[in-house]
């Protein structure tokens, strides 16, 4: 009995957070990100989980590192709702919009429609899509969320598979340096980078644990940068990078 009640008051939370969602009024990742490019600066998405399955467990405490982000001026948080891996949840996303003013991107996957619609209801304000996906698919997204006005980021690991979305023309393009069959991060980009399309935002995404390879990407006209890891492990890392870049 019990439980149910649990359960039932779980729900209750749910719901009222989304109808809540619904009357947020958004403020708009686009405009964010051009504001900064257009002032010369480098924005930053970072990101939140309690463990990765290439680091293990961090110990980290969910309100102070919000907060920092928030304050150091992150554009966005990455947060993983995925507990097997990433030990996250459904409220993190809560807490961290209830508790802050930051955009939130869904770093999971987003699979179909049904999928962005959920993502949507919920409270999201920038989601990822995989290039790999079947390309009708990724129209599909694309067209519904154009409508929605929620922004994605079509993500692509390497030439071929910029040239499959490149009809998209999407206005967010994620660059992830981190190969997910083996996890290995690859440094060497030099032949996306002379293909990349110059009417898109490109992000860097994963694995940037250097500042000598974000400044590979900078020096490539890249602006904006996902960092998880190294932001995580090293909190005074981003103070610094972030002064130092801006
Ligand atoms: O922490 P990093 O190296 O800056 O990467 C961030 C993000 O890409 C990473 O958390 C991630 C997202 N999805 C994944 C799937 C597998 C491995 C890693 C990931």
């Amino acid at each position: 009995m019990n439980k149910i009640l649990i359960k039932k008051k779980n729900y209750k939370i749910f719901f009222s957070t989304i109808i809540k969602n619904l009357n947020y009024k958004k403020t708009n990742f686009i405009k964010n990100v051009l504001f900064n490019i257009k002032s010369n600066k480098i924005s930053f998405i970072s990101e939140y989980k309690r463990q990765s399955p290439y680091k293990g467990m961090y110990i980290n405490n969910i309100k102070k590192i919000v907060k920092k982000y928030e304050i150091l001026g992150s554009i966005c948080l990455s947060l993983l709702n995925e507990c097997i891996h990433f030990k996250c949840n459904f409220y993190d996303f809560f807490y961290i919009k209830k508790h802050t003013n930051l955009l939130i991107l869904r770093k999971d996957f987003i699979f179909s429609t049904i999928h962005l619609l959920h993502s949507f209801l919920i409270g999201y304000d920038v989601l990822l899509v995989l290039s790999s996906l079947n390309l009708l698919i990724i129209k599909n997204i694309y067209t519904v969320s154009k409508k929605l006005k929620i922004n994605i980021i079509i993500e692509i690991h390497n030439l071929k598979e910029l040239e499959k979305i490149q009809n998209i023309r999407p206005i967010f393009l994620g660059i992830n340096c981190r190969d997910l069959k083996n996890l290995l991060i690859n440094k060497n980009q030099d032949n996306l980078f002379k293909k990349l399309p110059n009417n898109c935002i490109i992000i860097s995404e994963s694995g940037l644990n250097l500042f000598n390879h974000i400044k590979i990407f900078i020096d490539n006209n890249i602006r904006v940068f996902l960092i998880g890891d190294f932001f995580l492990n090293n909190f005074n890392f981003f103070k610094k990078i972030f002064n130092l870049l801006n």
